[in-house]
């Protein structure tokens, strides 16, 4: 079995539920989207063939962790090296853009959906179907907070999402990311919505 892959990296886990845990980051290679504010573009490449004894001695085994992102990862068939990864006792998330559905086989070894549906300003019409529910949490990044969020509420609604499963995350590419994540706090508390509002600590702390 082989991968296509874009990196292979150590950090700490910058978005949603998980963030702050020391991880490993396997980026796989391309996407079947094209957000606009794709912050990871480099990943639509097509990148490296690797086996997964080659991705395995690559990752620091030391890190307990490991995140499995892209690129959309689920364009690959990531179950045999979800299993390697569990056989040496890693706890696994996978980042996904939630258009592919995991199979339920992936679904027992994983430990971590991170799934971030996109809203119309990743520049994506898309249709999406979370009747089964079966991401660990829903992370949306925010462009434009009133109208964003306003979309956020209709999705979540019309999907059937517990709004405690919800993570608002502004969108990294603001100069005045501080301001970014006070509008969107504001927004919150003047709507008494139930929504977690994260920054991505790797973009405030300036690691990967
Ligand atoms: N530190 C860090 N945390 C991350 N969480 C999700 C990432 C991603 O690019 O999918 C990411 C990333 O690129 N770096
Ligand atoms: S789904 Fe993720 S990796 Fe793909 S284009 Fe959108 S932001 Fe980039
Ligand atoms: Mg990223």
């Amino acid at each position: 079995m082989k991968y296509r892959v874009i990196e292979i990296f150590t950090s700490v886990q910058g978005e949603g539920e998980v963030i702050g845990t020391p991880s490993n980051f396997i980026r796989l290679a391309t996407c079947n989207l094209r957000c606009v504010w794709c912050d990871t573009k480099y990943s639509w490449e097509i990148g490296t063939e690797m086996t997964i004894d080659e991705i395995i001695a690559k990752i620091d085994k030391k890190i307990r962790t490991t995140t499995i992102t892209g690129g959309e990862p689920l364009l690959q068939n990531v179950v045999p090296l979800a299993k390697e990864l569990k056989s040496i006792g890693h706890k696994i998330v996978i980042e996904t853009n939630g258009t592919i559905k995991p199979s339920e086989e992936l679904r027992k070894i994983i430990d971590v959906f991170s799934v971030s549906p996109k809203l119309s300003n990743s520049g994506h019409k898309l249709k999406y179907d979370f009747s089964d529910d079966w991401a660990t949490y829903y992370k949306f990044v925010i462009v434009y907070p009133n109208k964003d969020i306003d979309e956020v509420i209709k999705f979540v609604e019309s999907q059937n999402i517990n709004p405690r499963k919800v993570i608002l995350q502004p969108d990294g590419n603001r100069s005045d990311y501080i301001n970014a994540i006070n509008e969107i706090v504001q927004i919150v508390l003047d709507r008494g919505l139930l929504f977690r509002v994260l920054p991505q600590l790797h973009r405030i702390i300036g690691v990967r």
